[in-house]
């Protein structure tokens, strides 16, 4: 996810790769870091801890209070964190920090890594507008960010940051039987991902309700239709929608751990 934000925030110029600091805990993760994307790879979190403005904690969320109990006699007051780990909450992230620090949640989603993520934003009660305008104006470099409330995180999760799993598994389906169709593997994911990618700016572009779009799409007695038909028989919609809300539930059970 780090790689993700970090190539999206290089391709949007927003600011000078070389401001952006980063470490992780494997010297060859941290010099690759270096080569592939010009930014400036610190020695140690604790460096880094000490320089930075806004800190993005990408570490597995059961790696995460450990690592920033550690950090925390490095901060300094006016540091922003800004945590992306999912089922991780404000108030425990304040338990690992300084009384008083300001802290951010984010939940982005690996998009973010070709310019087209998704983020929600939720401070904490110390953080000011100004701060939180920051943090929304950054991630919308890779995407579109929008501030929601902590109750929403887990609908977030199921709805974006774990979504393009299941959206590859759509597109590896659609593709697997164009070639059982007869159509070569490669130009079988073009034309799946393109109109997976059509269909999306439809519903953001046109405002249309989905339901709209997709009965234009079904002539009468056509060929949708049939495979409408066939999705609703097998139970299309309800796996969709069972499959989120086994993501929500551990997105929650996380947060209660
Ligand atoms: N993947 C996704 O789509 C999304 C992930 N997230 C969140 O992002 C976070 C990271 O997930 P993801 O990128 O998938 O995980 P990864 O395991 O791929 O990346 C975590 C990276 O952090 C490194 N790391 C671990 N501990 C430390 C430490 N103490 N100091 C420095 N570096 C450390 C890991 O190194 P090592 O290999 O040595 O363990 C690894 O390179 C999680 O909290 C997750 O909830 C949020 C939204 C979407
Ligand atoms: O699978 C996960 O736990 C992370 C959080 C959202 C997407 N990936």
């Amino acid at each position: 996810m780090a790689s993700a934000m970090i190539s999206g925030l290089i391709k949007s110029k927003s600011l000078p790769a070389e401001h952006i600091l980063v470490f992780d805990r494997k010297p060859k993760t941290n010099s690759d870091l270096h080569d592939q994307f010009g930014v400036t790879a610190m020695d140690s979190a604790n460096q880094l801890a000490e320089k930075a403005d806004y800190l993005i904690a990408a570490v597995k969320p059961n790696a995460l209070l450990e690592t920033l109990d550690k950090l925390s006699s490095h901060l300094r007051k006016e540091t922003v964190i800004v945590s992306v780990a999912a089922g991780v909450t404000l108030e425990s992230l304040a338990s690992a920090l300084p009384k008083e620090q300001k802290i951010i949640r984010v939940m982005p989603n690996t998009p973010c890594l070709v310019g087209e993520g998704m983020s929600s934003i939720t401070p904490n009660s110390t953080v000011t507008e100004q701060e939180t305008e920051t943090v929304v104006t950054l991630f919308s470099q890779f995407g579109k960010a929008e501030v929601v409330s902590e109750s929403l995180i887990h609908a977030v999760v199921g709805v974006s940051g774990s979504a393009p799993a299941y959206i590859y598994i759509l597109i590896e389906a659609m593709a697997d039987a164009a070639v059982l169709a007869g159509m070569p593997r490669a130009k079988a994911y073009q034309f799946a991902a393109q109109a997976v990618k059509g269909s999306a700016e439809m519903v953001l572009e046109s405002g249309k309700h989905p339901g709209e779009l997709k009965d234009n799409v079904c002539s009468p007695g056509g060929t949708t239709i049939e495979a409408v038909a066939m999705l609703e028989e097998t139970g299309f919609r309800s796996s969709i929608m069972q499959a989120m809300q086994a993501c929500i539930a551990k997105s929650d059970a996380l947060s209660k751990k």
